[in-house]
């Protein structure tokens, strides 16, 4: 279908009903395109040319009670993760950021004190991969919403795209997968309060919640391990999967995390303190849950060929494997088994 066509069709339809993908495929060309661009939308950057080389750029927002609560995260809260989430999308190109801009709506209610621990937890959250905050914008609003814009250096590399895994490759994982979901039902559920005293079962989930702390540096790492595609993992780790398969036109299956030998059997360990806490009928049912359907942890998924195995940065697993489409088409399943739901999407029906 042409995108007029397109256009056409599905003009009168909500966005509500139309899902990401769809509200996504609708705006595609339609965008006027750049001279600039090596690597154009429909990554976790763009990568643009440059005089001297080649940057990525990406941009990401926060809205208040779509993203967080403010009776939940502090300014510093929400400013690491706004940090966070951008930082993760760099890194999963295979860069490091180097400079972030900052625009702000912010309701005149708003104490002062709030956006001064903004850029307090922008701050930490920089500083330390030694990225800076080089500008910004300003606005009232209804709402709280921070958009941060996100600059990255290839240092010379290759970006690693999301459509370049290949059959036979593994897939690995650095990061959290799942406590950012927990910590979110645990708040949504009344069953811990962020501020008062955490049970230590349960204190990562929260805190991961409020500030992901994505591993960075497994990203230019995996790219020098030879990575054939990388993103980060925001909507879940299933969906985000089908990410890398549709764009690589290839299937992936994943270990089952209730196996006790796969790789993310310790993620569910770490998730059922969690389930049990919320009276979980079947804490490991919730568990297995998150893991594979949780949000906003933002680590690091790749494909690397079965090579990379022993060139594997710190804390990257094995979590699954890339096979050929088949007769189904690209898609993820979990030990030959297609999953139901799958993860978050903004526009879900
Ligand atoms: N309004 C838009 N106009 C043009 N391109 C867009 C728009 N919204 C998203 N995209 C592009 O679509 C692709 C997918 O976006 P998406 O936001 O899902 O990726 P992400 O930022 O890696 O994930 P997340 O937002 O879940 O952290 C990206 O390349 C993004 O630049
Ligand atoms: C108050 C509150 N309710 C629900 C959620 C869960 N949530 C919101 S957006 C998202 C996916 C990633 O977003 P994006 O694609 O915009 O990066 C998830 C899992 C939350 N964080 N805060
Ligand atoms: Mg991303
Ligand atoms: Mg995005
Ligand atoms: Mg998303």
């Amino acid at each position: 279908m042409s995108t007029a066509e397109h256009t056409a069709r599905t003009a009168g339809q909500p966005v509500g009903t139309a899902g990401e993908d769809g509200v996504l495929a609708a705006l595609a060309g339609l965008l006027p395109s750049s001279r600039a661009a090596l690597v154009g939308t429909g990554d976790d950057c763009a990568v643009l040319r440059a005089p001297d080389g080649r940057y990525c750029v990406t941009t990401d927002v926060l809205v208040e009670d779509r993203h967080f609560r403010t009776a939940w995260s502090t300014g510093h809260d929400v400013g690491r993760r706004a940090a966070a989430q951008n930082l993760a999308d760099v890194a999963a190109m295979g860069a490091r950021p180097v400079a972030l801009v900052v625009a702000l709506v912010v309701p005149p209610t708003t104490a002062l004190s709030w956006v001064t621990d903004l850029a307090s937890g922008l701050a930490a959250a920089c500083e330390p991969v030694g990225a800076g905050v080089v500008g910004g914008d300003l606005s009232g609003g209804d709402h709280l919403v921070i958009a941060v814009t996100a600059h990255g250096d290839l240092e010379g590399r290759a970006p690693v795209l999301r459509s370049g895994a290949r059959p036979g490759d593994l897939l690995v994982h650095a990061g959290t997968l799942g406590l950012s979901a927990a910590g979110l039902a645990l708040l949504d559920a009344g069953a811990v309060t962020p501020r008062g005293p955490l049970p230590d079962e349960v204190r990562r989930a929260v805190e991961v919640f409020l500030a992901p702390q994505p591993p960075l540096e497994a990203g230019p790492a995996l790219a020098e391990a030879g990575a054939t595609a990388m993103m980060d993992v925001s909507d879940s780790l299933l969906r985000d999967a089908g990410r890398i398969a549709a764009s690589s036109a290839v299937a992936i299956d994943l270990a089952e995390p209730t196996d006790p030998a796969s790789a993310t059997a310790v993620d569910l360990a770490a998730l059922e303190p969690a389930a049990r806490l919320l009276g979980a009928q079947d804490p490991r049912a919730l568990a297995r849950h998150w893991v594979l359907t949780g949000g906003e942890d933002h680590g690091m998924l790749a494909a690397v060929p079965p090579g990379a195995r022993d060139q594997l940065p710190p804390g990257c697993r094995v979590i699954g494997r890339v096979l050929p489409a088949g007769p189904h088409g690209p898609r993820v399943t979990v030990e030959g088994v297609l999953p139901g739901h799958t993860g978050w999407d903004h526009f879900a029906a």
